[in-house]
């Protein structure tokens, strides 16, 4: 399961590790990885044109020792010096091999461009002459690779306070940086490459894990011999409106498609006439009256999609809120919440699946804010509420109490279109149906979704139905997956 960590974690474990062994030892396997990966992309290194942007600290070291070695292979290394003081040795190793000291019109005759500013010791928004470098650096034509975390980003949270790097390649030390894998951030790193520096040993519990093809084909239920439909979970879908019925079709749909071994689907006419019509193998109760106490025994319930937020979904809302299975509550359903908390005072478990808008109403916290932290939001939703919560988004996280959050890094912005939302809705109410806790129920749905996305997408626009088709085509994706660990 791939892990990530705070600056903090990462110093902390640093100093350990380098209280073993000779000084310069860590800088010097960082530069050696900096300077493979750079010599990789260039192909042949002999008479390329390097250009490193140095900051005040070590990240500056790694860049400097890196550029030497370049140097000796034959590249034209030039180094700017954007900081007060400049790593000493390193700068020293650096002209010994023969580089030189440029200006920042050299950028643009680079064939590579090192980030070297700063990494996990930066503070805040990028101070000049570093905004505008940095700047510079995403304009020029080379390619640009950040040394451990691309500049303005901050490696522990993924915030972007200002100017930054945006990286081809991002060349990180020891272990990877939470902000690495977080949007804003995330999307300025580019290819991410790690170095073995040797730190594994000394890193502690991480902050945020991400999850493999592996680890999610492990989490999934196969269905086995004594297998029926109702031992592979039923799941209960109460959604759509007179108004809104699409989305009680695209829920359905993805729940059928995740392999609920059977979706009882609640609403009124409108949305059923659609679902019988798209469905067939939905089982549906048209009602009348919002209560289920006429629909069959289910596993767990998604609630929300398309339901309206008037006194009848919210009677709805509560009946299903009240049942004594997992409930997966988004959208309407998480307006309703907002404006009655009472309503998950409930002993069995809660996955919510908010975007950045329908969680600023539930904490009273500004849209922008949340999606400038996501991380954060999500943790502190998940210890104010008690519930497993999902923050879809550029980046999906999922957080519950006490565990690190999970990152999702399947997905592309092409879902970004109605609709998918009610899929993500379907798909992992079909996990917890089968059985998977909220936890791995939305981080394994968030997964699946974000790889059938990409199927779907297929870098063109793609429909929320495309997605759900697109689900078993990412179910399969896995199996190879399934001998190999990583
Ligand atoms: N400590 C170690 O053993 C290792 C460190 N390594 C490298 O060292 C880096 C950390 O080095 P440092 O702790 O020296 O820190 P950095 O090099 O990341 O940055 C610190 C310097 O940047 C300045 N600075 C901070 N915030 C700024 C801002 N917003 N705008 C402009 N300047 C700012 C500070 O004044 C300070 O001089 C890592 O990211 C990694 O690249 C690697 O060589 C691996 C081993
Ligand atoms: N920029 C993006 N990159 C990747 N995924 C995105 C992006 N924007 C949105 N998504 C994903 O698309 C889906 C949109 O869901 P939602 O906001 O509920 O929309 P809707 O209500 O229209 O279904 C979520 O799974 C979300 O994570
Ligand atoms: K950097």
């Amino acid at each position: 399961m791939p892990t990530a960590y705070t600056a903090d974690q990462i110093r902390t474990a640093e100093r350990a590790l380098m209280a073993r062994l000779p000084d310069g030892t860590l800088m010097d396997r960082a530069a050696a990885g900096l300077a493979a990966v750079c010599a990789g992309l260039l192909g042949k290194v002999y008479g390329t044109r390097v250009l490193l942007l140095i900051g005040s600290g070590d990240n500056g070291g790694d860049a400097l020792y890196a550029g030497a070695r370049l140097a000796g292979r034959g590249a034209r290394v030039e180094a700017v010096l954007a900081g007060a003081k400049t790593h000493e040795a390193g700068l020293e190793a650096f002209r010994r091999a023969g580089g030189t000291i440029a200006g920042p019109d050299a950028l643009d005759q680079a064939d590579l461009i090192v980030d070297g500013l700063v990494g996990i010791g930066a503070t805040g928004a990028l101070r000049e002459p570093y905004a505008r470098l940095a700047e510079a650096a995403n304009a020029a034509p080379g390619l640009v690779v950040a040394v451990d975390v691309p500049s303005g980003v901050d490696a522990s949270t993924g915030q972007v306070a200002g100017a930054a790097v945006a990286a081809q390649v991002t060349v990180t030390m020891g272990a990877r940086k939470t902000g690495l894998l977080v949007d804003p951030g995330a999307s300025h790193v580019g290819e991410l490459e790690l170095i073995d520096i040797g730190l594994g040993p000394y890193l502690p519990d991480p902050d945020v894990v991400s999850l493999s093809h592996h680890d999610v084909y492990g989490l999934l239920k196969r269905p086995m011999g004594e297998s029926d439909k109702y031992r592979r979970g039923v799941l209960g879908v109460a959604a759509g409106s007179d108004r809104y019925t699409g989305a009680a079709v695209l829920a359905v749909g993805g729940a059928l498609r995740a392999g609920a071994g059977m979706v009882r689907y609640v609403g009124p006419g409108e949305p059923v006439t659609q679902v019988r019509a798209r469905w067939p193998e939905a089982v549906i109760t048209e009602l009348s009256e919002p209560s289920i106490d006429e629909v069959g025994r289910v596993q767990a319930w998604v609630l929300g999609p398309g339901l309206g937020t008037g006194d009848w979904a919210h009677e709805l809302a509560a009946r299903v809120l009240a049942s004594d299975v997992p409930v997966l509550i988004d959208a309407d359903a998480l307006t309703l919440v907002a404006g009655d908390r009472a309503l998950l005072r409930r002993t069995a478990p809660v996955l919510i699946t908010p975007h950045a808008g329908e969680l600023s109403r539930l904490l009273g916290a500004d849209r922008a804010a949340i999606e400038a932290g996501r991380l954060e939001h999500a943790r502190r939703a998940a210890a104010e509420l008690g519930v497993t919560v999902l923050l879809k988004g550029s980046t999906t996280v999922v957080a519950t109490r006490d565990l690190p959050v999970r990152v999702n890094g399947t997905g592309t912005a092409w879902l970004a279109t109605g609709g998918t939302g009610d899929v993500l809705s379907g798909v992992a109410g079909a996990l917890l149906a089968q059985g998977l806790d909220c936890f791995d129920a939305g981080s394994c749905g968030a997964y699946l979704h974000g790889l059938a996305g990409r199927i779907a997408a297929d870098d063109a626009p793609l429909t929320a139905a495309d997605v759900a088709e697109a689900v078993p085509a990412a179910i399969r994706m896995l199996r190879g997956a399934s001998r190999s660990p990583r």
